[in-house]
């Protein structure tokens, strides 16, 4: 009898124990939690990222596209090309680098560039991560799935034609070295070699929405609003 009441106390007693304890922990994170929001701690990313890679030749409108998709969807837009020149204006190590490369109309090794969107998307409190000018090779593409870990939700190609990019880049006037014909006819063979076999990938992928990069601004953004329209639905 004893060793009935002696069982039926100790399951008693360890199922308290284990109701206590779960009490225990579940107040203990509830009051980690409100201590690290006091604090300032960057709060757990609970919510799984959606990426947008934004691709496109230079002076394709990827930029001017990109202010009214944040505007419009709320995303956190990292331009990987605005990041290594604030490489440059920094003077980090790698800023001569950088700066040569681009005035060459080359592509910065992924290393660097990975590294620089990785460290945006970490200083993020936004999920929603729209890169632009990035993957611009199929080496950028691969050190990004080597490095974050995470494959783009959706890929938009800005296809426009070679002529309407020459006349947008040399009229762009933000002072860049390279917004120059020497350096955008390089840029262009770049693009073709080395950025189209990524808009192929993708393609095949079944990620890539082409957008049509001719006519105004609002009219190329009409093309854009529904692609996100639709995921806004899906949730
Ligand atoms: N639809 C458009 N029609 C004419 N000019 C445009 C259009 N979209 C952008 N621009 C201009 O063309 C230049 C290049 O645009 P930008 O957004 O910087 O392109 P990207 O980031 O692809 O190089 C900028 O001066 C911009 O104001
Ligand atoms: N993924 C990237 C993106 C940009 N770069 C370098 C080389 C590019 O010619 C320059 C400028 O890129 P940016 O995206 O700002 O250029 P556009 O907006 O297309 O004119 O930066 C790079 O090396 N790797
Ligand atoms: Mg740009």
């Amino acid at each position: 009898m004893w060793r009935r009441v002696a069982s039926l106390s100790s399951s008693i007693s360890s199922s308290f124990l284990a109701q206590t304890a779960s009490r225990l922990n579940t107040w203990e994170s509830l009051t980690t939690g409100i201590a690290q929001q006091a604090k300032g701690v960057i709060a757990p990313k609970e919510k799984t990222p959606f990426i947008t890679f934004v691709l496109g030749g230079p002076g394709s409108g990827k930029g001017t596209q990109c202010i009214k998709i944040v505007e419009t969807f709320g995303f956190a837009h990292l331009s990987a090309g605005d990041l290594l020149r604030r490489e440059i204006a920094s003077k980090s190590a790698d800023g001569a680098m950088i700066l040569n490369t681009i005035k060459e109309g080359k592509i910065v090794p992924s290393q660097v560039t990975v590294k620089l969107i990785q460290k945006e998307m970490e200083l993020s409190d936004n999920h929603k991560f729209l890169i632009d000018g990035f993957p611009r090779t199929e080496e950028n593409r691969v050190s990004f799935e080597q490095i974050i870990g995470v494959e783009p939700n959706v890929v938009l190609f800005f296809d426009c034609p070679e002529e309407e990019m020459v006349k947008r880049v040399l009229n762009r006037n933000e002072g860049r070295v390279d917004d120059n014909l020497e350096t955008i006819k390089k840029r262009l063979t770049v693009f073709q070699a080395l950025s189209l076999p990524v808009i192929n990938y993708y393609s095949e992928k079944g990620k890539l929405y082409t957008i049509k990069a001719i006519g105004t601004e609002d009219e190329i953004f009409e093309q854009v609003r529904p692609i996100f329209a639709a995921f806004e639905t899906v949730g």
